[in-house]
């Protein structure tokens, strides 16, 4: 347990043999931050050694947990994951002729869960990158370029999953490529001499072996449901310099600053952000308003972020010891201060008061996403409405408790045409869409209900689940597979 660089040293890294791997920084959401539960999860089988790694959170963990456990599977967790891997050992219901028969075994798990994953699952010789049909948790596919050395991956950002392939060139599989990776996010792809190809589809299974890249199936969604990308990572959950849909993330928030800008205009001096993930944002509204921007807060950088710690003490003590304020920019100043979100509040109260004793005289708040209000089960980590701030309180009272001027949000209508402003497709034919749940409590495959159980990550909450096995209401759209996927080409 610990960070990347503690954990993952240029020695640990040296002893690793092989051609192929799999990782995972976690990010815990369904069961304690525990060594237990790091990833990836290895099972032993009778066909050899299964690998996994897993970004998102099931939506129906309660219920698959019980059919695992109804055939004859032993859990040592309370993991997620470490169901998803037990569920892949299951034979498919078409069974198997000549051995384990791994894209029917992936198909077979994606028709029990629906939600919310990006998975790497591991074999001898191959690797498997899976996205849910819902495409709710990014996923994308990178290519290492032959520059004759080998590289080392390390990754600084949080739940990442991802893998490493090297030795295509070399076997003449594929002439342009050394290697294939594919990760949640793509930012870290330039730093391992890799470069972004496309992303992941939803309920896409791409293979990865020596023999190259291919798509095996898709898993299509039932017809009435549109495909639900996280909006939150667009907000704050990724790093800026990566791409989904074809836009970067950076230039998404700079639209929601735009957009903020048009929707709640302020007088004032000086436009600044509650740094890092607010800054882009704040960049748009100084552009699309005409304000100055200026930095007003130094920000430690040996403090990481503090929304994904996994608890409110932890939460607290991060804010406190992460912030100083530049006081000669903020001095007698109108300062519009723009972050990218308010979840449970801990953040923008001390920053307020920060400024106003370094002299500030008016701060106004103007927060580029709307207020957060209903539990995410999906793979963020804010399980229950009553620890949500917007819940508590409007925001001209919220406004009152921190000591703002005023404070504004975004319209979730302002966000969507935002986010949709650069987008390379657009959400007609249920392609495109995104999942907004945590801001307008529609939830993309239906709401989970309580189970009447305790939450395996422990602090008392409610477990939640959809209830959902029902797997005629997703099939394979094999015609979806282009004529080069088929072939084995990207
Ligand atoms: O209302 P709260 O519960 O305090 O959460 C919201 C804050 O948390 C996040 O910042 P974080 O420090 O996690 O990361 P960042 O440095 O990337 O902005 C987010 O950007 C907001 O600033
Ligand atoms: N996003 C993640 O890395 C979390 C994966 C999984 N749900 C867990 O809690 O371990
Ligand atoms: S509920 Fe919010 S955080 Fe969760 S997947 Fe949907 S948009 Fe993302
Ligand atoms: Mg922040």
């Amino acid at each position: 347990m610990g960070l990347i660089n503690n954990i993952f040293t240029d020695e640990a890294m040296r002893k690793l043999k092989g051609n192929l791997g799999i990782g995972h920084t976690r990010y815990s959401t369904s069961a304690a931050s525990e060594e237990v539960n790091c990833q990836p999860f290895v099972v032993h089988t009778a066909h050899g050694a299964l690998a996994v790694a897993h970004n998102g959170e099931l939506v129906n963990c309660s219920s698959l947990r019980k059919m695992v456990l109804g055939r004859g599977v032993g859990l040592s967790t309370h993991s997620d994951s470490e169901l998803i891997t037990q569920a892949l050992c299951l034979n498919p219901p078409e069974g198997e002729t000549n051995g384990p028969d791994w894209p029917a075994r992936i198909n077979h798990l994606m028709r029990l869960a629906p939600l919310s994953y990006s998975l790497v699952i591991m074999l001898k010789d191959k690797i498997y990158a899976v996205r849910d049909p819902y495409g709710n948790r990014p996923l994308c596919l990178g290519k290492i370029l032959p520059l004759g050395s080998s590289y080392v991956y390390k990754h600084s950002s949080a739940r990442h999953t991802e893998v490493l392939m090297n030795g295509c060139a070399k076997n003449g599989v594929d002439e342009r490529a050394e290697g294939w990776v594919v990760s949640s996010e793509s930012c870290g792809f330039l730093s391992i001499g890799a470069r972004y190809v496309r992303e992941v589809l939803p309920g896409e299974i791409v293979e990865m072996s020596r023999h190259g890249v291919r798509t095996v199936d898709v898993v299509e969604r039932p017809a009435d449901k549109q495909q639900a990308f996280c909006i939150f990572e667009y907000v704050y959950f990724a790093r800026a310099d990566s791409i989904f849909e074809g836009q970067m993330v950076y230039s998404a928030r700079m639209q929601c600053g735009r957009m903020l800008a048009r929707e709640s205009p302020v007088d004032a001096d000086i436009v600044s952000s509650v740094p890092e993930s607010g800054t882009a944002a704040a960049h748009g509204y100084a552009r699309q308003s005409g304000i100055p921007f200026m930095e007003v807060l130094c920000k430690n950088r040996y403090v990481g972020r503090t929304f994904i710690q996994p608890s409110t003490r932890l939460r607290q003590l991060g804010v406190a010891k992460k912030f100083g304020a530049l006081s000669e920019n903020v001095r007698g100043k109108r300062c519009v201060l723009i972050d990218d979100s308010i979840v449970r509040g801990n953040t923008i109260g001390p920053i307020i008061k920060l400024l106003r004793d370094a002299g500030a005289a008016e701060v106004h708040i103007r927060i580029a996403s709307p207020p957060l209000k209903y539990p995410c089960y999906m793979g963020i980590n804010i399980p229950t409405r009553e620890e949500l701030i917007a819940n508590k309180m409007d925001a001209y009272k919220l406004a009152e408790l921190v000591g703002a001027d005023s404070l504004e949000y975004l319209s979730v209508e302002g966000l969507v045409s935002a986010i949709h402003y650069n987008m390379k497709t657009t959400p007609s034919d249920g392609v495109g869409g995104h999942c907004t749940a945590c801001l307008t409590g529609d939830y993309p495959g239906g709401c989970p209900k309580p189970t009447g159980e305790v939450h395996p990550r422990s602090c008392g909450e409610t477990l939640w689940d959809l209830n959902y096995l029902h797997t005629k209401d997703l099939h394979t759209k094999s015609l979806f597979l282009t004529p080069d996927a088929k072939r084995g080409v990207l």
